[in-house]
């Protein structure tokens, strides 16, 4: 047969298949239609030996973005650089990474505990009915997953579990993070992007590893929490005098665990109930932050002024604010709003979750708002180390040593500076940024902190001398007036005694011997 009239006989055999397909529609009755439709799908699965599981962009009527494609999504990016040809590309962390996913009709294999599977890209377009200007077309994406009948068991547990859970931390690895503040009951937010690092905290090794430890050992300790039965929740206390890196130990925190910081401002939140709505608006791996925790709120002067009411709060915080700013605050956060919101049971709705609190006062604040299980762990943060200020020097003029080294460690023994204080000094003081220049105005500091410490101790000395001198005037003057009040009171006594012995001559017309003596005493 001549090619053309193959190509003739392939065609008219088309034809007429398509005419009876055609005809089969046009005159079939519709419920025919759909048992032959359904009755040949079975017939085909029957001998299929695949499964399709088919992941939608959308779900529901809410038109919300199904969570498990976006995991998909991102699972599958990875592998969809390294074998799809049509590739879609998405610009995230604030334009600074790409972020890659195959395009429409594209599919890539995988491998599972030595299982092959097929994940292909695709989408339904409905075209809508809507008279409008521009076209509309409805597209709605879709993953769809192939593999084999045998495997269900473990597609179906195992490796869905497994896509997940890798593609929500990718997710997670690739998001901007945001820096959360409270106005109102509302959340706003700006991007997070903070420099800090636990490398470049001035701290002593050990203790930075230490917490280091702690916080990654927290991060992914799920299973253990679930086992123990515990909110996946955890309390760091950070106190310690001002400038020694609180806030900035925070924000290494978030940049160490790709957190997202919640600042609550608690002064602007009205009353315990917004604080839990605030709570409940947070999302996991996050860090909520309360700064300053001993003057957020003035608990005392609410608990005092409920007493008056008759309504007393058995807590007794001892949290105080100046007065002029207790006066106008409005907030009605009370201390058990705050341990609630801290320990309570709406506190676990949500699981990966820190809770710093930093203060300049510990002493100050109620021991049950610190107590272990809130505030599981507690850090101070104090003045600079020689081995913190080493830290600095590394950070801020890139000296591993210098001849100058050993007077600014002799000083830092002898005198308290804040690593802020530190940290100022070495800012470059030249265009060249001579380090020298640096260390030198700090060990001029340190000298002028030392001579300061050292007159304020004599200061004190002196202070305390005039106290206890004034004290000690004071106690001999009280004892002086003591004496003289005995002295008037003992003369009072006895003129009495005389005037009692007068009136009983003048009634009886005697008077016994001791009454006598007074009288003529009383005559002399
Ligand atoms: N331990 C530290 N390591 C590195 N830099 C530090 C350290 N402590 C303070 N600094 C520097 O000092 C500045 C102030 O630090 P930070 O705001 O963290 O102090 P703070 O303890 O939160 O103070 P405050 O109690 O007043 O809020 C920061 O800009 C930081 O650069
Ligand atoms: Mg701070």
């Amino acid at each position: 047969m001549k090619p053309t009239e193959m190509f003739a006989q392939v065609g008219s055999v088309i034809a007429s298949v398509m005419f009876a397909w055609a005809m089969f529609k046009q005159y079939c009755p519709y419920k025919l239609q759909e048992y032959i439709d359904k009755y040949s799908k079975r017939a085909f699965t029957f001998i299929y030996p695949y499964i399709q599981i088919t992941f939608n962009e959308f779900t529901g009527d809410r038109f919300m973005r199904s969570e498990a494609y976006s995991a998909i999504e991102n699972y599958l990016g990875s592998r969809s650089s390294t074998q799809a040809k049509r590739l879609k590309a998405d610009v995230v962390k604030n334009n600074q990474s790409i972020v890659l996913s195959m395009d429409d009709y594209e599919e890539v294999d995988d491998e599972f505990q030595g299982v092959k599977l097929k994940w292909a890209a695709g989408k339904h377009i409905s075209k809508t009915q809507t008279v409008s200007y521009y076209p509309v077309t409805d597209e709605k994406r879709y993953y769809r997953l192939t593999f084999h009948k045998r495997q269900r068991q473990l597609i179906l547990g195992d490796y869905l579990n497994h896509v997940l859970k890798e593609g929500n931390e990718i997710k997670v690895r690739n998001r901007q993070r945001k820096l959360y503040t409270n106005s109102g009951s509302y959340w706003r937010h700006v991007v997070f992007q903070h420099p800090a690092s636990f490398e470049s905290l001035a701290m002593e090794a050990e203790r930075k590893q230490e917490i280091m430890d702690d916080l990654l050992v927290f991060s992914t300790a799920e299973e253990f929490y679930a086992r123990i039965g515990r909110a996946w929740k955890r309390g760091y206390l950070l106190f310690g005098p001002p400038g020694t890196g609180k806030s900035t130990m925070i924000a290494a925190m978030a940049n160490l665990l790709n957190y997202d910081i919640y600042d609550l401002e608690l002064t602007a939140v009205k009353d315990n109930t917004e604080l839990r709505k605030l709570l409940i608006d947070t999302t996991s791996r996050s860090i909520i932050v309360i700064e300053d925790i001993d003057c957020s709120l003035d608990l005392t002067g609410q608990r005092r002024k409920k007493k008056e009411e008759g309504e007393g709060d058995e807590k007794d915080p001892k949290l105080k604010l100046p007065k002029e700013e207790s006066e106008t605050k409005q907030s009605q956060v009370t201390l058990s709003g705050i341990l609630n919101f801290v320990d309570g049971l709406w506190s676990a709705c949500k699981g990966e979750r820190l809770v710093v609190f930093t203060t300049n006062f510990v002493e100050k604040l109620d021991p049950a708002l610190i107590r272990k299980g809130r505030m599981d762990k507690h850090i101070e943060l104090s003045y600079c180390s020689f081995e913190a200020f080493q830290i600095l020097a590394k950070n801020y003029l890139k000296l591993e040593s210098h001849h100058l080294f050993a007077r600014i460690q002799e000083l830092l023994g002898e005198t308290k500076m804040t690593p802020a204080e530190v940290a100022e000094h070495l800012m470059p003081k030249t265009i060249s940024g001579d380090a020298t220049v640096c260390l030198e105005s700090l060990i001029g500091g340190l000298e002028k902190a030392k001579e300061d410490a050292i007159l304020k101790a004599e200061e004190e000395v002196k202070e305390s001398a005039r106290l206890k001198a004034e004290e000690e005037a004071k106690e001999k003057e009280k004892e002086k007036a003591k004496a003289e009040e005995e002295e008037k009171a003992k003369e009072k006594d006895s003129s009495k005694a005389a005037e009692n012995a007068k009136n009983q001559v003048k009634e009886n017309g005697f008077c016994d011997n001791g009454n006598a003596e007074l009288i003529s005493k009383e005559k002399k």
